[in-house]
């Protein structure tokens, strides 16, 4: 696209967002912890939440958050934005910055079908776009000023992005109090107006035929580990988010249920290396809907919290992990470089595979990426 031809904007009509239905199939559902944290600002209130996070998140990694104060409304506003961001704008609209996955750079637009899976002709069906954080010192200023739909609709996306942070700023006062360290240890290795790979993202996969999606085991996203500290996940209603729980021979794969108004979490591999692997960055993937479920897109809408510039990445000096035996000396890496070397490793081929058995790693920090 040249200067003299740029890419025209037109606001599209939003429409109110309806949820899908539920699906009318038995899966094999986990049970996920909930927390209601309406409650955490009042007396005692977040030492009991951390005690009712305690065994959710060293097991499934996983867990739903409820009483978050943020608006139905607001939540539903967001999945109409989306749906009217990949619906309505044409590919030219919404890829006036597209990542950089060479340079790990997850900000901006993904098309669908750019990689092919598992050494199949069957590519991947996941469009989705990244928007940075609004900081107070307009860090990603130029990235909000290349992506035109996020401009427009800046008014509501802003504080939504900025709202949703604020719960996860809580659940980072929660993982302290859990291995008694200072509440705002994580807090503030992770804040809104630091430099951070942080992210919200409206990310849409398109169904593919029942014969491509056997050839591809049903994968729509292959197992992984989240990349960052903490992911929230707005309530999905469309099923084939699974996890893997238990250990070994004992894992078994089980479908993440919708949670009415709920924010489903999950700790990724900051935290699980800040805690030397007592909170858990649960191995995950998507796999073909319900066939009750499979005809329509399956929208979604994270925040992603990432570590950043100024979080390093060290085992925590935590009483709890020194007890345990888990504490020990590593030299640190900054926050940014494992993500974006993560995202580089994870994303810049052109095919997703299986890995089985590969690790990542930087510096002293590794973790399995390949799984059967
Ligand atoms: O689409 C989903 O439900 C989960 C996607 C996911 O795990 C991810 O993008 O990291
Ligand atoms: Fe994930």
């Amino acid at each position: 696209m040249t200067q003299e031809d740029p890419v025209k904007f037109v606001a599209p009509e939003v429409e109110r967002w309806v949820y899908p239905a539920e699906t009318k199939e038995n899966l094999d559902w986990a049970e996920l912890t909930t927390i209601d944290i309406s409650t955490f600002d009042q007396p005692g209130g977040k030492e009991k939440l951390a005690q009712e996070l305690a065994s959710a998140i060293q097991h499934d990694g996983f867990w739903a958050v409820v009483g978050h104060g943020i608006p139905k409304t607001e939540v539903e506003r967001q999945f109409a934005l989306g749906k009217a961001f990949f619906g309505k704008q044409t590919l030219e609209q919404k890829a006036t910055r597209t990542v950089k996955f060479e340079d790990g750079d997850y900000f901006g637009y993904k098309p669908r079908h750019v990689k092919k899976m598992f050494g199949t002709e069957v590519r991947e069906n996941a469009e989705l776009i990244n928007i940075p954080k609004f900081t107070e010192s307009g860090h990603f200023e130029d990235i909000h000023k290349e992506l035109p739909f996020v401009q427009y609709f800046r008014d509501e996306i802003e504080p939504f992005s900025k709202k949703t942070y604020e719960v996860a700023r809580k659940l980072f006062v929660l993982f302290a109090l859990i291995l008694e360290l200072p509440e705002n240890y994580f807090a503030d290795k992770h804040k809104y107006d630091d430099y951070s790979d942080d992210h919200l993202r409206y990310m849409q996969y398109e169904p593919r035929s029942a014969e491509d999606d056997a050839k591809v085991e049903n994968n729509w996203a292959r197992a992984h580990t989240d990349f960052g500290s903490l992911t929230l996940l707005f309530s999905q209603v469309v099923a084939g988010l699974q996890i893997k729980t238990g250990d070994g021979e004992n894992s078994q794969w089980k479908y993440v249920k919708p949670v009415d108004d709920g924010i489903v979490c999950n700790i990724g591999d900051g935290l699980s290396f800040w805690s030397n692997s007592f909170f858990r960055s649960t191995i995950h993937r998507v796999v073909r809907p319900p066939e009750d479920q499979v005809t329509a897109p399956r929208l979604g809408l994270f925040y992603f919290v990432r570590p950043g510039d100024g979080a390093q990445i060290e085992v925590a000096p935590s009483p709890l992990l020194k007890r345990l035996g888990l504490y020990k000396e590593l030299k640190p890496i900054t926050g940014t470089l494992y993500v974006r070397s993560r995202v580089k490793n994870y994303h810049d081929s052109t095919s997703y595979d299986k890995r089985a058995g590969e690790k990542f790693r930087v510096g002293d920090f590794e973790i399995a990426d390949g799984f059967e």
